[in-house]
């Protein structure tokens, strides 16, 4: 049976040490010395060659949006099939101190097209007491017609040399498979915004004794929010975000260490795809609370009707004065009127608290996440994480 031959070789949580409480908590390995770090990329098979994807390129941009859209990951059955934006892309790949070297692509020798791709972008993360400089891996894809080649292990081992390089040492990532070894795993729920066209897709189904009717009645709501002091957050806003997102995160096992310029990059509103709102206290003009999610449509494989699904995605949400439940739901009415078909949300932070109140299905897929070269004691509930990957 295949038994994570590459995972067995690197820095990771083995699975033959869970439990082992002789091993202590932080990095497995000593930073290597930067001389040691292999200077020339790994081989690729011969037919293939590395490039660095540009995405301040329109041109390149667009490669990579294509591979991704033809080739990325699908749900088990393949009806979907994610369909980040190239917008999307470029808000996910340039954060304060990114490198290009990082947004890695593999080419055919021959026809010059982008056929793999894996990126890294560097954050600082925290866990428990302990700030590390890590890189966020995300984007590792074959394209359909390469795969079982072997090509991934060299494509993750080509981004660590290359965040080596940068004098870094640790990595997160996530991915739908059991992988050695995960600090936690997470359930994806979805909320229903516009039922009928979920259903005429298949991913819902009528329940049962349930007419359509009343089913769109069900999962119908307001026009606008209802919280006083709801409203879009601007860059005058960042400074006090920051405050109210460091302080919410600080209860989590991991989670971000977001700066000024960390929360101005991730979290002010980009057109199309990502959307933030806070309550102002109309009495006191204090910041009370905060809610945001990202934009991440699916490609729907083989339906007449539709061709893609508008689905956003809970990110960070800070409540200390606006119960938890009523600023969902504001999010949720804000979703629902930008034209989402469905809000999706991980039962990660104090999600579950609102998760079925407020209609949410659990999904099929789960989401692991990992983190390279370091170790934590015990496996973490989805509750003590505080980090969500795009
Ligand atoms: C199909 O059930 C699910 C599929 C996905 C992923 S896999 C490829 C894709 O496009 N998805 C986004 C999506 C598609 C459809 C609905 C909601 C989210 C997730 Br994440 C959780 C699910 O439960």
């Amino acid at each position: 049976a295949k038994r994570h031959k590459f995972w067995e070789t690197q820095p990771v949580g083995q699975f033959k040490d869970v439990g082992d409480i002789s091993l202590p908590e932080g990095p497995i390995e000593p930073p290597t010395p930067l001389s040691d770090v292999k200077q020339e990329p790994y081989n690729l098979p011969s037919l293939y060659e590395w490039t660095t994807c540009d995405m301040d390129s329109e041109e390149t941009c667009t490669e990579v949006y294509n591979l991704l859209k033809n080739n990325y990951v699908e749900d088990d059955e393949n009806m979907f099939r994610f369909n980040y934006s190239r917008e999307f892309l470029r808000w996910a790949l340039r954060p304060p101190g990114y490198y290009k070297s990082w947004h890695i692509g593999v080419r055919a020798k021959a026809s010059k097209k982008l056929v793999a791709f894996i990126t890294g972008v560097p954050a600082r993360i925290r866990v428990r007491d302990e700030v590390v400089k890590m890189a966020e891996i995300n984007f590792l894809c074959v394209h359909k017609k390469l795969r079982s080649k072997r090509l991934a292990p060299v494509m993750i081992k080509e981004v660590t040399r290359r965040v080596h390089l940068e004098n870094i040492w640790q990595a997160a990532y996530t991915a739908g498979v059991v992988l050695p070894t995960p600090i936690t795993t997470c359930q994806y729920w979805h909320r229903s915004l516009n039922p009928k066209k979920l259903i005429d897709v298949g991913f819902s189904r009528l329940g049962a004794r349930m007419t359509m009717s009343r089913t769109i009645k069900l999962y119908k709501l307001p026009d606008s929010p209802v919280t006083p002091g709801f409203r879009k957050m601007e860059l005058r806003d960042v400074s006090a975000v920051t405050r109210l997102l460091r302080n919410y995160l600080s209860q989590f096992v991991v989670s971000p260490d977001f700066d000024e310029s960390d929360v101005e990059h991730w979290l002010l509103p980009t057109e199309d795809v990502m959307d933030s709102y806070l309550v102002e206290s109309p009495e006191t003009h204090e910041i009370t609370d905060f809610c945001s999610f990202y934009a991440l449509p699916s490609s729907i494989l083989g339906n007449q009707n539709y061709s893609i699904l508008k689905a956003a995605y809970s990110y960070y949400n800070v409540s200390t004065k606006t119960p938890l439940l009523q600023l969902m739901n504001d999010a949720l009415i804000v979703a629902k009127q930008k034209g989402f078909d469905v809000f999706n949300a991980l039962d990660v932070m104090h999600n579950e608290s609102f998760l079925k109140e407020l209609k949410f299905g659990p999904g099929d897929g789960q989401l692991h996440y990992f983190l390279y070269n370091y170790r934590i004691l015990n496996v973490l509930r989805p509750s003590e994480l505080g980090l969500v990957l795009l």
